[in-house]
């Protein structure tokens, strides 16, 4: 089965490379070049859902024109972590990836597309592929928030907590890569390295060395369950 892993940025790219014994062959596509090694194709995308979906969507259309279409998207890279189930370094593994502010503030609240009679908010990998995951890798299941703009004070965070009980990391990307996942009728998985805590913005706490050696690490776990994950298990 093809694999295609898109990250957000090069370091997160080069991150789950090392994973991986090389060479990679490097394939330029409109917009992004992919590094391909033994099933793997690893394809940085850009920040932000819309950017993320764009490259993804052409990955996925190049590999189908080509006859050789993917069998799994797993988005993957840093993320923030809800404290305290996510500290910082440990992985999340998404159950449910969702779009956390798709929608329209009303005098009520917040309403999702969905209540508003669009699309959909929520993508949901796998249940099998989740569960061999966690048993692979440690990494905490629940849901991935992806948001378009960062979350900087405890107040967001808090209405993120109370709005999504079950989120464990907010990252940027998930819902895009999903959504052009969905549009292929291939499976997606979410893999996150919480590199800092959701909440009062302080970049500089960020511990980006070591979320990117977790997810190293976890891309060295998750690689064999990826080849003998067998998608027909979830139906
Ligand atoms: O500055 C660096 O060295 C560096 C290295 C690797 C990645 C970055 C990024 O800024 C990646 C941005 C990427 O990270 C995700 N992310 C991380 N923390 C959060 C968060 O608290 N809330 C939302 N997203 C987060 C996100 O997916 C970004 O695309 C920098």
């Amino acid at each position: 089965m093809r694999v295609l892993v898109a990250t957000a940025v090069p370091v997160e790219r080069d991150a789950v490379a090392r994973a991986f014994p090389g060479p990679f062959e490097e394939v330029r596509l409109p917009g992004a070049t992919l590094r391909r090694a033994a099933g793997h194709d690893l394809l940085a995308v850009g920040v932000g859902p819309a950017l993320a979906a764009a490259s993804t969507a052409t990955a996925l259309t190049v590999a189908a024109l080509e006859g050789s279409p993917y069998g799994l998207v797993v988005s993957a890279g840093i993320g923030g972590g809800f404290a305290p189930q996510a500290p910082v370094g440990s992985l999340v593994v998404a159950e449910e990836i969702t779009a956390a502010d798709l929608g329209a503030e009303t005098a009520e609240g917040f309403v999702p597309v969905t209540g508003l009679g669009f699309g959909v908010v929520t993508h949901r990998p796998p249940e099998s592929l989740v569960r061999e995951v966690v048993s692979a890798t440690g990494a905490r299941p629940g849901t991935v928030l992806t948001v378009s703009t960062v979350t900087g004070t405890a107040s967001r965070a808090a209405a993120l907590r109370a709005a999504h009980p079950r989120a464990l990391a907010e990252a940027m990307e998930g819902f895009g890569v999903a959504e052009a996942a969905a549009a292929h009728g291939v499976p997606v998985l979410e893999l996150r390295a919480v590199s800092n805590p959701v909440g009062p913005r302080d970049r500089a706490a960020w511990r980006i060395p070591d979320a990117l050696a977790a997810l190293t690490a976890g891309f060295g776990k998750l690689a064999p369950v990826l080849e003998s994950w067998n998608p027909y298990d979830d139906q």
